[in-house]
C-alpha cells in the first residue's frame, strides 16, 4: 500500500447568497474526483494552470479544507473520516510548505519562536533548551547559520525564508511534506537551490513529497510521478520521464508543445498546439470531458456528454480521454486549429532554466547560460550564496539571466530575492 492514497477526492465549495449568506445557490467544483497514490520516499508532482484546484487538493489532504467526498488514506488511516481531535496527531506527520515564505511567517516572531511553536504544541522536546538544540541542527540541515535563531523573517532573503519554511516543517519530523508552489516566488537561480535542498533532504530523511506547481520545469526534475490537473480532475499521470518523452492527453500535449526547446542550436520543428479560450469556471464546468471546450481533437460523439475516467494505457500512462489511442494513431480528425504560435492561456508555459545537471543535485544553473539549456554547466550551491543575516549581498547575483521571455507568466510578480535588512 502507498503511504498516501487519494480515492475519488472531491472538494466543493458552496456559493452562498442572500442577506446573511444563508442561501446556497451553487458550488465551486474545485476538486472533483481525484485519485492518486504517493509512494513512501517518492515525489508526486502535481501540475496545472492557475485555478485548476491544486492548492485545494493539497489543503484537503491536511484537512485544511473540508472534503466533500472520497478518501485520503495516509499510512492506512482515512483522514477524511477522522474526528478533528484525532487528526491532530496526523498533522505533525503531514506538513505543508507554502508558496509565499514571508506571508506564512509571523513577522513579529523570531525564528526560534516560529520554529519552536509547533514543536511545543506537538510535545517535541522536553524544554525550550532541548528544542533550541534540535532547531540548530535543522537550521544547519537547511543551510542557515545558527545565529538565525534570534532574527526575524524580514531580515532574510526570499530563498532563505523558504529555507525557514522548510525548517518549520522539518522540526516536526514529518513523513510527508506538501510543497505548494515552493519556489514560484523565487528567482530562477534560487529556485534551483531550493529544489536541490528539497532533494537532499528527501534523500537524507526519507521524506515523501507532494509538490504542487504550475511550472513544468520545477516538477520535472524533482518528481518520480507527475499528475496533470485540469479543472478539478487529473487528465494524465505518468512517470516523469515518460510524461516528458510522450505526453498522451491533448492538454498535456499542449502544455509540452509550449515548452521552449532547450538548445537554441536545435531547430524546433514541433507543432504548437493552440488552446482556445480560458479555463472554464469551476463553478460551471462543462459537461462531459472537462477539457472538450478547448480540445483541438474534440469529437462530436461522447466528448461533450461523457466524462472520461483516468485509465491505464498499458505503458505507464494513465489518461482521461475518450480518443487517446486514435489521437496517437492519427485516426481522428483535428477539429480545432493548431498553429505555430502557442497561445495557451496558462502560466504552465515552462522553462527548463531551473533544471539542474543530473548527478550533482547541489548544482544550480549558471547565470548567463543559454536560455533554458538543461545541460548548462552549473555553479555549486552554497548557502552562503544567499545573504546571511546581516551580510550584504549583490542583487545581481540572483538575476534570472536564463529565463526566456515567455518562460513563466508569474515571473514578473516574483518577489525579488534581495536583502531586506
Ligand atoms: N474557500 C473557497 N471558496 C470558494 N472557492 C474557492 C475557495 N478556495 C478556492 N476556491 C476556488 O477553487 C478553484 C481552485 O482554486 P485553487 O487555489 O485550488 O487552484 P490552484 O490550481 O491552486 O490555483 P493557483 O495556482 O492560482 O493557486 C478556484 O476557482 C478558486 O477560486
Amino acid at each position: 500500500m502507498s503511504l498516501l492514497e487519494l480515492d475519488g477526492v472531491k472538494v466543493h465549495f458552496p456559493v452562498k447568497k442572500g442577506l446573511f449568506f444563508d442561501r446556497t445557490v451553487g458550488h465551486v467544483y474545485a476538486v472533483d474526483g481525484v485519485s492518486l497514490s504517493v509512494e513512501a520516499g517518492q515525489t508526486y508532482g502535481l501540475v496545472g494552470e492557475s485555478g485548476c484546484g491544486k492548492t485545494t487538493l493539497g489543503r484537503a489532504v491536511l484537512r485544511l479544507n473540508d472534503i466533500t467526498d472520497g478518501a485520503v488514506v495516509f499510512d492506512g488511516t482515512d483522514l477524511a473520516q477522522l474526528p478533528s481531535e484525532e487528526m491532530r496527531a496526523f498533522r505533525r506527520r503531514l506538513q505543508m510548505v507554502f508558496q509565499d515564505p514571508l506571508g506564512s511567517l509571523n513577522p513579529r516572531q523570531n525564528i526560534e519562536s516560529i520554529l519552536s511553536e509547533g514543536m511545543a504544541a506537538h510535545g517535541i522536546g522536553k524544554d525550550q533548551a532541548e528544542r533550541r538544540e534540535k532547531i540548530k541542527g535543522i537550521l544547519a540541515k537547511v543551510g542557515l547559520p545558527s545565529n538565525a535563531l534570534s532574527r526575524y523573517p524580514h531580515e532574510f532573503s526570499g530563498g532563505q525564508r523558504q529555507r525557514i519554511g522548510i525548517a518549520r516543517a522539518l522540526v516536526l519530523e514529518p513523513d510527508v511534506i506538501i510543497c505548494d508552489e515552493p519556489v514560484s516566488a523565487l528567482d530562477v537561480s534560487v529556485q534551483a537551490q531550493v529544489i536541490n535542498l528539497l532533494e537532499e533532504l528527501q534523500e537524507s530523511l526519507g521524506l515523501t513529497y507532494l509538490v504542487i506547481a504550475h511550472d513544468l520545469a520545477v516538477v520535472r526534475h524533482i518528481s518520480d510521478v507527475i499528475g496533470v490537473m485540469y479543472l478539478g480532475g487529473l487528465v494524465e499521470e505518468a512517470p516523469s520521464d515518460a510524461l516528458y518523452a510522450g505526453p498522451r492527453h491533448p492538454y498535456t500535449k499542449a502544455l509540452m508543445s509550449a515548452v521552449p526547446v532547450p538548445d537554441p542550436e536545435v531547430e524546433d520543428r514541433r507543432e504548437r498546439i493552440l488552446l482556445h479560450g480560458d479555463l472554464p469556471s469551476p463553478a460551471n464546468p462543462p459537461a462531459g470531458c472537462r477539457f472538450h471546450t478547448r480540445c483541438p481533437w474534440v469529437q462530436e460523439t461522447k466528448c461533450a456528454t461523457e466524462r472520461p475516467p483516468l485509465l491505464d494505457t498499458g505503458d505507464g500512462h494513465k489518461v482521461a480521454c475518450h480518443f487517446t489511442a486514435e489521437i496517437e494513431a492519427g485516426t481522428v480528425k483535428q477539429t480545432l486549429a493548431t498553429g505555430i504560435e502557442a497561445v495557451i492561456a496558462t502560466e504552465a508555459v515552462a522553462t527548463e532554466a531551473v533544471e539542474v545537471s543530473e548527478g550533482d543535485a547541489a548544482d544550480a544553473p549558471e547565470a548567463g547560460a543559454p536560455a533554458g539549456k538543461p545541460d548548462a554547466p552549473a555553479e555549486k550551491e552554497s548557502p552562503g550564496e544567499e545573504k546571511s543575516p546581516g551580510e550584504e549581498k549583490s542583487p545581481e547575483k540572483e538575476e534570472p539571466a536564463t529565463v526566456p521571455a515567455q518562460a513563466d507568466a508569474g515571473s514578473a510578480d516574483r518577489a525579488e530575492d534581495s536583502p531586506r535588512a
